[in-house]
C-alpha cells in the first residue's frame, strides 16, 4: 500500500512540476526542453556555468528567431531578441510591461518595498518622489563632493599602489565610499580603512543577490511561492537591516531635531515623507542634453493623475528599502565597471594612451584647477571608453518585465504573439551587446565604436546597459560621473598595467549576475 502512495505521490509531483513544460510548444516559440525543478539552468545549478554562458549557448542557438523561451526553473519566460520588440516591451507598450517579475515583490518583506520592486501605481509615485536625487543641480552638487573625496582617495591609494592592486576590492570600496558621501550623508572611510565594519555591510548586501545561497532560495521561491513564505527565509539579513535603520531613520530623526539639512537622499525623504508624499513633481531638470553620456537614460515622465497617495509614508521600512535599493543598485554594477574597464585598459594599451592625452588636454585647459563638472562631461573618447567597457561588460545580464495587461505583440511576417497578465519577459543584455550583427568582433574591446562617425549606426534597443524605457536605471548619469571621475583621477597619476597573475580573459561566476570568477591585479605605475 504504501508502494502505490508513494508512486502516486511521486507521479503527482512530477506533473506539478512539469505543468509548464509544453509552455512555448503550444505557441511555437523556440525553446530547450527543460528538466524538473531546474528547467533550463542544471549547468548553473551545478555551478559548472555561469549564467552570463547559459544565456549565450541558448541565445545563439534561438536569436533567428525574435523571441525564444527560457526556463528559469520552473517558470517560462520568454526572450527577446529584436531591437524593435526590445523597443515596443520597454518603451511603445510599457503600459502593459510596467512592473519587474513579480518575485521581487514578495521574495523579501524589505526588498519588496523598494522602487525596484513597487509595481503599477506605487512605482509611478516612488520613481517621481525619487527620480529628482538625480537631478542636474543635484548631479552639480554630488560632483563636488566626489571631487573633494577624489584628493582624499589618491592620497590613500598612493599606499595602495604599492604593491599590485585587487581591482575589484579597490572599486567596491570607492563605490561604497562615493555612495555614502555623495548620496546618504555619511563617510564611509572603506578605501581608507581596511577593516571598516561599513564596508562589511556593504559587501553582505552585494551577497543577499549574488550568491549560491541566494540563488537556492529563488529556486525555493520559484517552485512554491507558499512554501518559500512558509519557511520564514528572507533574502536581506537582519545585521544589513539594523545598518540600514541607523542611516535612513535616525538619521532623518537627527536632522529633523537638530534641524540639519544637507543636499542628498535623506534629505530628500525627509522632506517628502514631512509632505506625506506630496513633494513628487518631476519638474527638476533631469535630463541634460548637453553631457557627453551616450549610455545615460533619458527620465520619462510616469505621472498619472490620480491625486491621493497609495504608498503608506509613515511605515519606516518603506524608506530603509530606498536606502537599500541605492546601496545595491549601484554598488555591485559601478564596481563591475570599473573592475572591467581598467583590466581592458591595461590590456588594450594604445586606447589606455588616447585616454590619458585626452585627460592631458583637459589638465592643459584647466590650468592647474581641479577638472570640473562640464569639463569632464565633454571629454568624446572617455564617454567612448567608457560606452564600450558597458557594452562588453554589461553589470546586467538581462533586464525583465512582467506583463500587466494583456497584449497581442506583433512578430513581422503576419505573426503575432498573445501575452497574458502574469507573464515574464526579458531582455538578454549580455548576448545582444555580443551579438556580431550589432557588434562586429564583438569580443575586440573597441571604443570607437561610439565616435561621432560610427555611433549614428547603433540600432536603438541593441544597446542597453542601464535597460531602455521609463523603468530604467535611475542613476545611471550618477554612476557615469562618478567612473569618468575616478579613472579621470587615477590615469593622470598613473599608468596602468597588467600583472604576471592577470587573467588573459575574464570568465564569470556560476552565479546569476555577472560577476567576474578571476581575481584581477593590476599594477598602477606612477606617472612622474
Ligand atoms: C554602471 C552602473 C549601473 C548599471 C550598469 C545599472 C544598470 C541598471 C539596470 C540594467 C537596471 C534595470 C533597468 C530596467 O529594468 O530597464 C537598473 C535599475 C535601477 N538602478 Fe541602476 N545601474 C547602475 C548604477 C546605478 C546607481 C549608481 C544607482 C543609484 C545610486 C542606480 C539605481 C537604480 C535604480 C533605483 C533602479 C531601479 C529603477 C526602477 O525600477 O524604477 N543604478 N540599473
Amino acid at each position: 500500500m504504501f508502494f502505490f502512495i508513494s508512486i502516486a505521490v511521486v507521479y503527482v509531483l512530477y506533473k506539478w512540476l512539469t505543468r509548464n513544460d509544453e509552455f512555448f510548444l503550444k505557441r511555437g516559440i523556440p525553446y530547450e526542453k527543460p528538466l524538473p525543478i531546474v528547467g533550463n539552468l542544471l549547468e548553473l545549478v551545478l555551478q559548472r556555468k555561469s549564467f552570463v554562458d547559459v544565456i549565450q549557448r541558448i541565445y545563439v542557438k534561438n536569436k533567428r528567431s525574435k523571441i525564444f523561451g527560457l526556463f528559469s526553473f520552473t517558470q517560462a519566460g520568454y526572450m527577446i531578441t529584436d531591437p524593435e520588440l526590445i523597443k515596443s516591451v520597454m518603451i511603445r507598450d510599457f503600459d502593459h510591461f510596467v512592473n519587474h517579475d513579480q518575485c521581487f515583490n514578495s521574495i523579501d518583506k524589505m526588498f519588496g518595498k523598494s522602487l525596484f520592486a513597487l509595481q503599477n501605481q506605487q512605482w509611478r509615485e516612488m520613481r517621481m518622489i525619487l527620480s529628482p536625487i538625480f537631478s542636474s543641480a543635484n548631479m552639480k552638487i554630488m560632483f563636488d563632493l566626489l571631487s573633494h573625496y577624489a584628493d582624499d582617495f589618491l592620497i590613500e591609494f598612493k599606499r595602495k599602489a604599492v604593491g599590485d592592486v585587487d581591482v575589484f576590492d579597490l572599486f567596491s570600496r570607492y563605490t561604497a565610499d562615493v555612495t555614502s558621501t555623495a548620496v546618504l550623508g555619511f563617510e564611509g572611510d572603506c578605501v581608507k580603512n581596511d577593516n571598516s565594519e561599513i564596508y562589511k555591510i556593504v559587501k553582505s548586501m552585494k551577497e543577499v543577490f549574488n550568491t549560491f545561497s541566494s540563488m537556492l532560495k529563488f529556486l525555493l521561491f520559484g517552485i512554491s511561492s507558499r512554501l518559500y513564505a512558509a519557511s520564514g527565509v528572507q533574502l536581506v539579513n537582519k545585521n544589513v537591516i539594523a545598518f540600514l535603520r541607523i542611516v535612513t531613520i535616525d538619521a532623518m530623526r537627527d536632522r529633523e531635531q537638530n534641524h540639519i539639512s544637507r543636499p542628498d537622499v535623506i534629505q530628500l525623504l525627509l522632506e517628502v515623507r514631512k509632505a506625506k508624499g506630496n513633494r513628487r513633481s518631476q519638474d527638476e531638470e533631469i535630463n541634460d542634453d548637453e553631457l557627453q553620456n551616450f549610455s545615460a537614460h533619458k527620465e520619462f515622465n510616469v505621472s498619472t493623475n490620480k491625486t491621493t497617495s497609495t504608498l503608506d509614508m509613515t511605515d519606516d521600512d518603506l524608506w530603509v528599502a530606498q536606502t537599500f535599493l541605492l546601496f545595491i543598485a549601484g554598488f555591485h554594477t559601478t564596481t563591475h565597471l570599473l573592475q572591467t574597464l581598467t583590466y581592458e585598459l591595461a590590456k588594450n594599451q594604445d586606447v589606455q594612451q588616447e585616454l590619458y592625452e585626452e585627460i592631458q588636454d583637459v589638465l592643459v585647459l584647466m590650468c592647474g584647477k581641479p577638472v570640473t563638472f562640464e569639463a569632464l562631461h565633454k571629454m568624446k573618447f572617455m564617454d567612448c571608453v567608457i560606452s564600450e567597457g558597458l557594452r562588453v561588460y554589461p553589470p546586467a545580464v538581462q533586464v525583465d518585465r512582467f506583463c500587466n495587461k494583456p497584449i497581442t505583440l506583433d512578430l513581422g511576417n503576419g505573426k503575432s504573439l498573445h501575452i497574458t497578465k502574469g507573464q515574464p519577459i526579458a531582455v538578454p543584455v549580455y548576448s545582444i551587446h555580443h551579438d556580431p550583427e550589432h557588434f562586429p568582433n564583438p569580443e575586440k574591446f573597441d571604443p570607437n565604436r561610439f565616435n561621432d562617425e560610427n555611433k549614428s549606426s547603433i540600432v536603438v534597443g541593441s544597446y542597453i546597459p542601464f535597460g531602455i524605457g521609463p523603468r530604467a536605471c535611475m542613476g545611471s548619469r550618477f554612476a557615469l560621473m562618478k567612473s569618468k571621475l575616478i579613472v579621470f583621477h587615477l590615469l593622470a597619476n598613473y599608468k596602468i598595467k597588467m600583472t604576471d597573475t592577470t587573467p588573459k580573459k575574464l570568465t564569470f561566476n556560476p552565479d546569476l549576475s555577472s560577476s567576474v570568477k578571476e581575481k584581477v591585479y593590476l599594477k598602477f605605475v606612477a606617472r612622474n
